[in-house]
């Protein structure tokens, strides 16, 4: 099975409970959202891109697609990996091609969690769930409630385990309505590990230090609440 990636390349994990963990990061053309804040081109492109010597930053080009044999030589190919992030675009709709993946280091997913139908297919594939809920603006979606149950859905069928590990990451800008945080919160805590919210890093839409502390504070009785920041922005590394 082939699969068009935009770029692999091995850094540390910039985000998360997990962050400075090293890791090879595999990332997937296409998403089904349009995130307002997104930081990331989804667009398929031709080739793909392949930092054979972690931050030399020269590049090999790969044409697009790539068999999962191929994929998992590349993945292989670095050493003292915690584990590979599957990235994106939103790895999930690669579902089938996720589980054909042969990698020595576990796989970590970050997802969408919006698409439940691949959820379920790569449940038993993946050891690490960095799953996001999108609080986003009710006309970017196609059907806001059908949006919130898929969440759900998906938080359900990968919730944490012995063998998985499964936190949330949210988003917060400062149009995030808080009501919406605290709804969602409530309905997944008994899933995850830990809950991080993550401040939006473009500047012009970030929410105020004092709004994150108070929904810390508010859901810290329920749930391991964290305020962390997309690190890897702040050294430059990929
Ligand atoms: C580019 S997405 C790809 C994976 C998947 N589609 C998702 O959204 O989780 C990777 C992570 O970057 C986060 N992200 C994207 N743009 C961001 C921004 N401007 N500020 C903070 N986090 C951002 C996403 O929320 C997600 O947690
Ligand atoms: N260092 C680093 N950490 C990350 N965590 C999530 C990322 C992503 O784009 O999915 C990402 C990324 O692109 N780079
Ligand atoms: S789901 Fe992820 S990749 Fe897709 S638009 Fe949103 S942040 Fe970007
Ligand atoms: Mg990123």
């Amino acid at each position: 099975m082939q699969t068009s990636l935009s770029e692999v390349f091995c850094s540390v994990q910039g985000e998360g409970p997990y962050v400075g963990c090293r890791q090879a990061f595999v990332r997937f053309t296409g998403c089904n959202l349009k995130c307002n804040y997104c930081d990331t081109p989804v667009e398929t492109t031709k080739v793909c891109k392949f930092e054979a010597v972690p931050g030399s930053d020269e590049f090999q080009e790969l044409e697009n697609p790539l068999s999962s044999e191929k994929v998992s030589e590349i993945i292989n190919s670095y050493s003292g990996l915690h584990s590979v992030s599957l990235t994106g675009g939103e790895p999930l709709m690669n579902a089938d091609f996720i589980n054909l993946l042969e990698t020595e280091a576990p796989l970590y997913l970050e997802s969408n969690m919006t698409l439940p139908r691949m959820a379920k297919k790569v449940k038993d594939k993946v050891s690490y769930v960095s799953g996001d809920v999108k609080l986003l603006p009710p006309e970017l979606l196609e059907d806001p409630e059908l949006h919130l149950e898929s969440t759900i859905e998906c938080f359900r069928t990968l919730k944490v385990t012995k063998d998985r590990d499964c936190f949330c990451k949210i988003v917060v800008t400062k149009d995030t309505p808080e009501d919406d945080i605290e709804g969602v919160v409530g309905a997944i805590s008994g899933y995850i590990s830990c809950l991080i919210l993550q401040p939006v890093t473009q500047k012009s839409m970030q929410p105020k230090p004092g709004f994150l502390l108070k929904l810390q504070e508010s859901f810290l009785n329920e749930i391991d609440t964290r305020i962390i920041p997309q690190t890897h922005k702040m050294w430059g590394c990929l």
